[in-house]
């Protein structure tokens, strides 16, 4: 059976990319030596595929920056304030992805957001009334070419046409029905052109068919494609799907004049009904996805055999295939030199994921596929014990009672004693928790990882940079303080490593948005929480200063999202535990002195399902609940914080409430403030801070800027209720814009005091 794969991560196994384009952004290295860096990184990973016995090999699913960017450029849709800029085509791309400021021009970059149910987040393409849609090849041609040059016939991908228009926004008069012409007429330049030079096989990436689709999104995706497919040539078009099912338009799919259809076998809940029920056409090949793209366990072969060869039984033409692309999973097993392989046994990382692909091709080919040497060592795999169980856990989270997810007295009466305890001011100031990572903060780190200094030396370093911190924050005045998260890698990684069942890793590096990648860690059995984590850093914070020092720690939905699960038990039932960690911890901070505690559900709406059909399954019934067992502990004058990096919950906005939190910041500024209406309309009861300025951006807002974004909330919150605060953590921004930034937020917050 033949395999393939529908994309491969590009940050490289030592994250090569990054490091070289963060360079070119610096100006120390010139685009040349960028693009030769791309190119041998390209050749480095089409061999890996070669090698393995891959056969239908991507190309173009390489990027500098987004894979929904590159297609935004190939297809010319570039606002005009960026082509004003008449920069080189690379620093065109990247102004779109950063935003330029320079003497030559200031222009902020387009927006951008989270990728499905993923950490990626993909550039949303703009389309102006006056766009000149028009086909340029140059990137995915030249990657093309590369790839050919090394005996590969790759297959380059594309978002769709129909995903690119459904994820774009429009930013004039013009509504998105309007551009189909154009940008059909461009996807077809595209295929003719490809069949010029021999391509054999295109893939359109068609992930928004996984969603709720309606019936004038499904009249648009089919008059797309059938244009589109009329004029194709001898080319042969590949509909790539993934993160779910295609239920809405299976039947649709099938009757295409395509020549290939993607189908998502793990998180496609009804992919392996719809086929069974509706069949699959003699003349198409069913690309099935059935090695996880997303997650880092081993395939289970006998799982995924049996499923082969019921398509096989069913007269069904099928190339195993991987369920996304392999971009969100890191790149190889061969770098972590730590992790036993009593762990690593159990692990494919992208690497070791083609390799499973080429082991189970060939496998589906044998009748008598059971007696291989690969097949019984897998199973023997899934049947050993893995030794994760805590019976201590199992034991607490049975004792669990309702009552321990509620917190009492009821939230009107514990934010009137609040306001008293916390002597706030009217439009409390605060931030989200980080401050800069600098060189300096990540070099401690590394060196006290490697043993190059003791852990004396790295407290000590933290400590004075936590008091650095907390004179800064008070001679800008703000009211309710932070220790600066100076010892974090990441707001999830770090908690990883400080609880029991988890493992991390060295160099599982995963993308998540331009250069900036996480390293996930794994829940390998049931979580624990071992030693306090957070506790002597705030404490120490605490003890400089009068102001309340609010306590940081992430929330056990988030820690959960973002990390790679298990999949030998169900999701709510490691959220628990984690839950139970994380409010040890919150009731360890009280203890010690700590009257406001933040608990960061970043990610929060990250795996509510895609179809909103689906929203009646229980993930909010877990998810919120878990939230309440972590703060239901403390006493009513404690001030239970939560942050949200996406004001993306309009429709869940009871259920966020339900999080019985006492304040609630998250991110509006660049968002048009429609989710304050709906506050209203829901009479919202948290205490709201909704971000004043982005701090994606280096770009320091001015006074009258924020006392703007100030103005509007108050239409739409009461003045008792809102909180003044940056949109997110500031430790990707540099010092100097930080101070600049907060000094400003504080002068507005004055300024609106006064006018109150
Ligand atoms: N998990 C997670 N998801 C999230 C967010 C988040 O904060 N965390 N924020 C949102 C946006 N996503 C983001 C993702 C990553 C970063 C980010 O800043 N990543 C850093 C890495 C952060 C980190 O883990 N740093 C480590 C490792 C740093 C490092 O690279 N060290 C070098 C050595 C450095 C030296 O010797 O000086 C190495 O390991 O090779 C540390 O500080 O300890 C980066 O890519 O540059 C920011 C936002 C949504 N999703
Ligand atoms: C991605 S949400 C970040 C929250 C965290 N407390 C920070 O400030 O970095
Ligand atoms: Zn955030």
């Amino acid at each position: 059976m033949k395999t393939s794969v529908i994309g491969f991560p590009r940050v490289g196994a030592l994250r090569e990319l990054k490091f070289t384009t963060e360079k070119y952004f610096k100006k120390q290295i010139t685009e040349e030596e960028l693009q030769n860096t791309a190119k041998d990184l390209r050749k480095k990973h089409w061999g890996l595929l070669k090698t393995a016995g891959i056969d239908s090999i991507p190309c173009n699913d390489f990027s500098f920056y987004d894979g929904l960017l590159d297609t935004a450029y190939a297809l010319g849709v570039i606002p005009k304030r960026y082509r004003a800029l008449q920069a080189s085509p690379l620093d065109t791309y990247f102004a779109m992805a950063r935003g330029h400021q320079a003497a030559d021009g200031d222009v902020k970059a387009l927006a951008m957001k989270k990728w499905f149910n993923t950490n990626y987040h993909y550039i949303v393409p703009e389309f102006e009334d006056d766009a000149r849609i028009a086909f340029d090849g140059s990137k995915v041609f030249s990657e093309w070419e590369e790839a050919k040059a090394l005996g590969i016939n790759a297959k380059p991908v594309f978002a769709g046409p129909y995903t690119f228009l459904k994820l774009a926004r429009t930013v004039g008069n013009r509504d998105k029905a309007s551009y189909v012409d154009e940008l059909v007429a461009a996807y077809s330049t595209f295929l003719q052109e490809a069949d010029k030079r021999g391509i054999d096989w295109v893939q359109f990436d068609e992930p928004c068919l996984v969603q709720d689709v309606t019936e004038a999104d499904r009249a648009c995706f089919l008059q797309m494609y059938k244009e589109l497919l009329f004029r194709k040539g001898s080319v042969k078009v590949l509909l790539q799907t993934y993160f779910g099912d295609v239920r809405d338009v299976y039947k649709d799919l099938t009757a295409l004049d395509v020549d290939g259809i993607g189908l998502d076998f793990i998180e496609g809940v009804q992919t392996a009904d719809l086929v069974a029920k509706n069949g699959f056409p003699a003349d198409k090949i069913l690309f099935a996805g059935l090695v996880n793209g997303k997650n880092i366990w081993k395939n289970h072969y006998e799982k995924t055999l049996k499923t082969l060869s019921g398509l096989k039984a069913a007269g069904i033409n099928t190339v195993l295939s991987t369920s996304c692309s392999l971009l969100h999973v890191p790149f190889t097993l061969a770098n972590e030199t730590k992790l036993s392989t009593d762990y690593t046994k159990y692990f494919a990382f992208a690497v070791e994921k083609l390799k499973e692909l080429h082991e189970l091709g060939g496998l589906a080919d044998w009748k008598d596929y059971e007696s291989s040497p690969e097949y019984q060592e897998n199973k023997a795999l899934f049947e050993a014990d893995r030794k994760c169980r805590n019976p201590a856990v199992t034991e607490r989270v049975a004792k669990i009672r309702k009552s321990d997810y509620e917190r009492l007295p009821k939230r009107t009466e514990r934010q009137a004693l609040q306001k008293k305890e916390l002597h706030l001011p009217l439009f409390p100031t605060t931030t989200i928790g980080s401050f800069p990572q600098t060189k300096e903060v990540k070099a401690n780190r590394a060196a006290w990882k490697k043993g190059e200094i003791t852990n004396e030396q790295y407290v000590k370093f933290n400590q004075d940079k936590i008091a650095e911190c907390v004179k800064l924050q008070e001679e800008i005045g703000l009211d309710v303080l932070v220790h600066g998260e100076y010892e974090r890698n990441d707001m999830v990684e770090y908690f990883g490593e400080s609880l029991d069942g988890y493992l991390f890793t060295e160099k599982a590096w995963v993308q998540s948005y331009g250069t900036r990648c996480v390293k996930p860690p794994i829940i390998w059995g049931d979580v624990s929480r071992k030693n306090p984590i957070t506790v002597s850093w705030s404490v120490y914070a605490q003890s400089l200063t009068d102001h309340p020092m609010k306590g940081m720690l992430t929330g056990p939905v988030t820690i959960f999202n973002w990390s790679f699960p298990r999949e030998d038990i169900a999701p709510e039932t490691s959220v628990t535990q984690i839950a139970l960690a994380i409010r040890d911890e919150v009731l360890d901070l009280e203890k010690n002195g700590i009257r406001v505690i933040q608990i960061d559900e970043a990610a929060l709406r990250e795996k509510l399902p895609l179809r909103k059909s689906d929203w009646n399954s229980k993930y909010l019934d877990w998810a919120i609940p878990a939230f309440g067992l972590v703060h239901s502990g403390v006493k009513a004058d404690t001030q239970i914080h939560t942050h949200m990096c996406y004001s993306e919950f309009t429709d869940i906005i009871p259920a966020i409430d339900q999080m019985d939190a006492d304040v609630i910041t998250f991110e509006a500024s660049r968002s048009d403030l429609l989710i304050l209406d709906a506050l209203r309309e829901n009479h919202f009861e948290t205490e709201v801070g909704p971000g004043v300025y982005d701090i994606h951006s280096p770009r320091v807002p001015s006074v009258q800027e924020i006392v703007d974004a100030l103005h509007k909330m108050l239409h739409k919150i009461e003045p008792d209720k809102l909180w003044v605060n940056p949109d997110c953590g500031l430790k990707t921004r540099g010092e100097s814009e930080t101070k600049a930034s907060l000094q400003n937020l504080v002068q507005a917050a004055q300024i609106i005091r006064e006018e109150n």
